[in-house]
């Protein structure tokens, strides 16, 4: 049986824990029934011994496959890893969400999408990453006693994300600690009233609002200071062409929108620019996680 899930873009400036996208940049597991427990990792992380020793995807995969079948039974996991570690491309949700979609697959239980979101709540308690995760496409999604709430929408192919990935993490725990404890009335109706635009630009294909529409005073500047060398990211893509550039979840990558004709100019400059940076030009995802059996 085979997994696959996609790296997603959280927040998209003013939508903090609100907003979120999928990008065509994917984490690929393979399970096999097996006599022993073998895990093996290409791709990201596989230099890092934690996630051979101590699998986040192993463990919940394992809660999941015990509860529901009470049986105790070994597999082999092969992990094609393309999504980098907290970068900001919603690496734990890929991981939480394709061990829930795998436990049940491999019973032969057909689980309906809703169901895997709801169940990754317990584990990632912003619906922004998980949503777009499971259900690929951009998405505006709120929790409301215990259930995900939201909505979804294709992204369409005549635009591009050029992410620019720094060669440091930043921790979604210690971002979110970056950040103030209280905002006053004017930053929320700022956030609020942006947020909502923006949604709209989204829903509506209207890409030349993007610009205006991506503001925020919730969080990035805080975070961005964790770098400062992303607000000159931030600032060349806006004058090479990005429609949006927003700090990619809690950071470390930022997130360039741009149409497909400007999408190879405005890598090649962000590379020239940042040569110690990855630059990659990206599709959208539009089908979320995928159960091959
Ligand atoms: N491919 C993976 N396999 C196992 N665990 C992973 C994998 N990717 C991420 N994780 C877990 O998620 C943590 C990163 O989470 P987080 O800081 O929220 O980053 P991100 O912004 O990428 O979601 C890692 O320290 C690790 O515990
Ligand atoms: N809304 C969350 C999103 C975190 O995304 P990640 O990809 O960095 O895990 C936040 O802004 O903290």
């Amino acid at each position: 049986m085979r997994v696959s899930v996609p790296a997603t873009s959280a927040n998209l400036g003013p939508g903090f824990d609100c907003l979120g996208l999928a990008l065509n940049l994917k984490n690929q597991v393979i399970i096999r029934p097996s006599k022993f427990h073998s895990v093996s990792l290409k791709g990201e992380g596989s230099n890092n011994p934690v996630l051979k020793d101590n699998n986040m995807f192993v463990s919940i995969f394992n809660d999941f496959y015990n509860n529901l079948t009470q049986k105790r039974r070994f597999f082999r996991f092969e992990f094609f890893n393309e999504i980098p570690l907290s970068r900001g491309l919603g690496s734990s949700s890929a991981v939480i969400v394709s061990a829930i979609a795998s436990a049940y697959a491999i019973e032969g239980i057909k689980l309906e999408k809703e169901k895997i979101l709801n169940l990754a709540l317990a584990y990632e308690n912003h619906p922004d990453n998980i949503t777009p995760a499971v259900m690929g496409g951009f998405n505006v999604a709120t929790v409301q006693e215990n259930e995900v709430k939201f909505i979804n929408k294709s992204m369409p192919r005549g635009l591009k994300a050029v992410v620019v990935i720094p060669n440091r993490s930043i921790s979604t725990q210690l971002s979110r600690k970056a950040l103030p404890f209280k905002y006053s009335k004017e930053d929320a109706v700022f956030n609020l009233s942006y947020s909502s635009l923006l949604t709209a630009a989204f829903m509506s294909e209207n890409w030349d609002m993007l610009k205006h529409a991506s503001q925020d005073m919730f969080h990035q500047k805080y975070r961005m200071k964790l770098m400062p060398e992303l607000f000159e990211v931030q600032k060349t893509a806006l004058q090479k062409g990005a429609l949006m550039s927003t700090l990619s979840g809690s950071g470390s990558t930022m997130l360039n929108l741009c149409s497909n004709e400007d999408s190879v100019a405005l890598a090649e400059r962000l590379k020239e620019k940042f040569p110690h940076f990855r630059v990659l030009c990206l599709d959208f995802d539009n089908s979320g996680v995928k159960v091959e059996l």
